[in-house]
């Protein structure tokens, strides 16, 4: 249970030096040797070290979490378990809906396999074993009760008791009619300008997370929509080596990995409930972009979809479109990397993009073409080893955008392409979730998943459980999302897990070569048995007719044998 920080704020010297062991046995490999020394000192210095430690490195940067879970007293505590008073419940002790029977405060379970070699700085990033660095308590649900407090319902139930099954119907932007469409592009312009109602964001490292003196933590209120990109740039951000010592790679909890599958179909279904809630509407779907069209246009650039380009500056949004008004948060990467700021809800300059415009890289002037995903659908292993981006006969590395079979860096395909094909915003894999388009092309990327899983009737054994890139294994809780949720949670067939489905047609399946061999084999039998049949038929008639003019009837009838002699000499 991670020590009470009330005490530091109490001054009880006991308290600093417990703290600080606390801090020790929680630093594995980081500062154990300086923090036990430390804990020698008289109480009065204690203080100085934390901060001296903290503002060297140790990279306490806060996530995004529940409102109620980040007052003081639940950051002190460690345990995230909201109730559900006083709008569901009467009782204003109730935590995860328990007075209704919706769930119950317990604790949170975390992967413990060990993880591939990419990352090479264990107990340095605090999303490590998410999300055990900052709570170990989080609400365990009932039934078909689901959510940060259990006051909402799994994806696909909806009702007060959530017994009532809803799919929502996610269907291609090209399809939708024009008042289909205009529905769509106000609910995205409202969800990036609506206040999340559940979750906040840190603004601040650990150290200063609460403010002794206005006796406040600094979190921040940010847009739904923007929360959605906030949670992307967290997932792909670099481990913080303290200042002066910038940042270091080495570790993506989204991509290039298994997990890039599953991250992002969950990081889609919390947009998705989000904007249902929003609306009150749940059967709100979001739409996809099918960007396996090839050729160099971008089919759904218009003013009535995702806009058009902008006739002033061919890298902007027309002003026709009200994307273009659309300020993008997260773009200080270097400030975050080098001085260890993180991304708050400040928003910036407006969303780049130009669609196959990179005339520097002609590769990704040219989206994927249809039978890419016909290919992709066919590679028969979710995942191989090392499960990077270099792996080879990966399903998940080839919709990624790593063409299966032999790993070439500069190659880009499907995903891949289609970010970098809309040549900025979009591009760039911290901020790319500011490009609208972003949705549109993972939903694309997610239905291709959910048609090969259909196809190949796999489970969750196929999803490797250890050695996958850190934040990558079956068990692991996907960072940042709350409440906890495992990549195996999501490695199931969306239509009768998760509360949706694709209205999609696919290329037709091309047969393997057993099945082409078979199907000529028992053709040719069928065949065969044909001119059998018909043979036997033809002869045996034959012999019927022959029979019926048989000497047999001669021989029992002499007189017939005349007869049809002279009748043949009078024709
Ligand atoms: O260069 C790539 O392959 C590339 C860029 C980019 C941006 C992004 O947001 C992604 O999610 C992936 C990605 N890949
Ligand atoms: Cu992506």
């Amino acid at each position: 249970m991670p020590l009470a920080l009330e005490q530091l704020w109490t001054g009880n010297p006991d308290s600093c030096h417990s703290f600080l062991l606390e801090i020790a046995t929680r630093s594995v490999g980081t500062y154990p040797v300086a923090t036990w020394f430390t804990i020698m000192l008289p109480y009065k210095y204690c203080w100085f070290y934390i901060t001296f430690m903290v503002f060297l490195h140790y990279d306490l940067v806060f996530a995004q979490f529940p409102r109620q879970c980040t007052t003081q007293q639940a950051l002190l505590s460690g345990e995230c378990c909201p109730g559900l008073f006083p709008l569901q419940s009467p009782d204003p002790n109730d935590q995860c809906g328990s007075t209704l029977g919706r769930g119950q405060c317990a604790p949170i379970t975390i992967d413990s396999h060990p993880h591939g070699p990419q990352y090479q700085l264990d107990g340095q990033d605090d999303r490590e074993q998410w999300p055990i660095r900052y709570f170990n308590r989080a609400c365990r649900c009932n039934g078909r009760f689901y959510g940060y407090n259990c006051g909402s319902c799994k994806p696909g139930w909806v009702g007060d008791n959530c017994d009532q099954q809803s799919v929502a119907v996610r269907r291609n932007i090209l399809d939708l009619n024009q008042e289909e469409r205009r529905r769509f592009i106000e609910a995205m312009d409202l969800a990036k300008n609506t206040i999340h109602p559940d979750f906040v964001v840190a603004t601040r490292h650990f150290a200063e997370i609460i403010d002794p003196v206005q006796n406040t933590t600094n979190f921040e209120n940010i847009s739904i929509y923007d929360f959605f990109v906030w949670t992307h740039y967290y997932s792909v951000s670099k481990t913080f080596l303290g200042q002066g010592q910038g940042s270091a790679g080495g570790i993506d909890f989204s991509h290039e990995g298994p997990a890039f599958i599953t991250w992002h179909r969950y990081h889609l279904i919390q947009l998705e409930r989000d904007i249902q809630a929003l609306l009150q509407n749940p059967s709100f779907a979001l739409p996809y972009w099918n960007f396996a069209i090839g050729g160099n246009q971008c089919d759904i650039c218009t003013d009535d979809l995702m806009g058009a380009r902008s006739n002033f500056d061919s890298t902007l949004l027309s002003p026709n479109s009200v994307f273009s008004q659309w300020r993008v948060v997260c773009e200080n990467v270097e400030d975050y990397e080098s001085l260890g700021t993180i991304c708050n809800n400040t928003r910036g300059s407006p969303i780049r993009r130009n669609p196959a415009g990179n005339t520097a890289r002609p590769m990704v002037q040219r989206l994927p073409e249809p039978e890419d995903v016909a290919l992709c659908l066919e590679v028969g292993l979710f995942d191989t080893p090392p499960f990077f981006s270099n792996s080879s006969e990966s399903f998940r590395n080839t919709v990624e955008g790593h063409p299966s079979g032999q790993y070439d860096p500069i190659v880009r395909s499907l995903h891949n392409l289609a970010h970098l094909f809309l040549n900025g915003t979009g591009g760039q894999t911290h901020i790319s979730p500011n490009d609208p388009m972003f949705v549109l092309l993972h939903t694309f990327t997610d239905a291709v998943f959910d048609e090969w899983l259909r196809r190949h009737n796999v489970d969750s054994s196929q999803y490797p459980l250890e050695n996958a890139p850190i934040g990558h294994n079956r068990q692991y809780n996907m960072v940042p999302f709350w409440p906890p949720v495992t990549n195996n949670e999501m490695f199931v067939s969306a239509p009768e897990n998760l509360g949706y489905a694709y209205e999609v047609q696919w290329p037709s399946q091309t047969l393997s070569i057993t099945e082409m061999i078979t199907i000529a084999v028992v053709s040719a039998l069928v065949l065969v048995a044909i001119i059998f049949a018909g043979t036997s038929c033809i002869v045996s008639r034959r012999r019927r007719k022959n029979e019926a003019f048989q000497p047999l009837l001669a021989e029992s009838y002499p007189r017939y044998a005349e007869d049809r002699e002279e009748n043949t000499q009078a024709v």
